[in-house]
């Protein structure tokens, strides 16, 4: 399938090589000490160099490869020409051999739409501190970051492109195995990890670490979870469910937008998970879609059913979609 690539292919193939090239843009940055850090909304929604270059980087390269598809992206930025140097045009060979699932193999430019979130986990990024200054405790942070790009058609996340920079955080930066890249799609398979589940019976509950209230932790303990680990970024967090390292995503609150939840839904549902609001009611991808998830996130790799039943009436009543 490698002679004349569908266009969806030649899309996912591109923004894996984005997503690389934004993987090294959040490293140089952190490196470098500057975060540029501005405040949005508040001190819990912070924007750095970091997710300005990557959008640059990214929105750019997809819309010089793609003039004809809709791109999305979490950062307000002011039209200005983006650096030759932050243009990426290489594609993944690996992405573009492989067979398009027949459903999307007709799909035009002009019916897909790109939801960009240029740096994931910004609020744990800037408390990381630079990787020369690390300061041992805050390490850990580092791996919450993410670069997330999601591919949807029809509404409904049909690609998705992963980038985590720090992944082997612990290998230091002069190691070439530091950062990887996850990529998945419904139809297709997951690649770039190893597929695992929680221990059978296990209810491990991955939450907010940053952006936690009353009814974020009225409904983690409303699904009488074995364990709750508190981390940053919502990839990060979609990792953890196809890692086996957490059993439910569960975020019973406004804040996360289209573009957090689009390329994880994609990598989660390649592999039969799901994502849903706390109704249990799809997501909308479309382009004109509102950008709040205002009826929070729940994820799951199995057992769906159950963390949705477990969540409170208030807290339905509570978020509206
Ligand atoms: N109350 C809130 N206000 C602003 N952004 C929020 C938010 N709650 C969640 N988010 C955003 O949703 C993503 C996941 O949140 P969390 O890390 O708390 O689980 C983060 O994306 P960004 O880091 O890309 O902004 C975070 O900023
Ligand atoms: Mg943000
Ligand atoms: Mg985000
Ligand atoms: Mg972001």
């Amino acid at each position: 399938m490698s002679g004349n690539p569908a266009v969806v292919m030649r899309l996912v193939a591109s923004a894996y090589a984005m997503a690389e090239k934004a993987g090294a843009i959040v490293r140089r940055v952190l490196q470098s000490g500057e975060l540029g850090i501005v405040e949005k909304t508040g001190a819990n929604d912070l924007q750095t160099l970091a997710d300005r270059l990557v959008q640059q980087s990214i929105c750019a390269s997809l819309s010089k490869s793609f003039p004809k598809i809709t791109i999305i992206g979490e950062e307000d930025l002011p039209e200005e020409a983006v650096k030759e140097d932050l243009i990426e045009s290489g594609q993944s060979e690996d992405i573009l051999q492989k067979s398009c699932p027949a459903e999307y193999s007709a799909l035009k430019e002009e019916e897909l739409v790109v939801w960009v979130d240029p740096l994931d986990g910004t609020k744990e990024y800037t408390e990381a501190l630079t990787l020369t200054h690390l300061q041992p405790n805050h390490q850990w942070l580092l791996d919450h970051v993410t670069v997330l790009i999601g591919i949807a058609y029809g509404g409904k996340a049909i690609a998705g492109v992963i980038n985590q920079p720090f992944f082997n955080y612990q290998l230091g930066t002069e190691s070439a195995d530091m950062g990887r890249t996850l990529w998945g799609m419904p139809g297709l398979g997951a690649f770039g990890f190893e597929l695992q589940e929680v221990p059978d019976g296990r209810r491990i509950v991955t939450t907010t670490r940053s952006h936690s209230n009353k009814l974020v932790t009225d409904t983690v303990d409303a699904m009488e979870p074995h364990d709750v680990i508190r981390v940053g970024g919502a990839g990060n967090k979609i990792i953890q469910l196809v890692e086996g390292k957490a059993s439910a995503y569960v975020f019973a609150s406004l804040g996360t937008k289209k573009w957090d939840t689009c390329a994880p839904e994609a990598i989660l549902l390649a592999v039969g998970g799901k994502l849903t609001d706390m109704h249990g009611s799809a997501l909308c991808y479309d382009a004109n879609v509102k950008h709040m998830n205002s009826a929070g996130v729940l994820a799951t790799l199995r057992n769906h059913q159950y963390y949705a039943s477990r969540v409170p009436q208030s807290v339905l009543q509570a978020l509206k979609p």
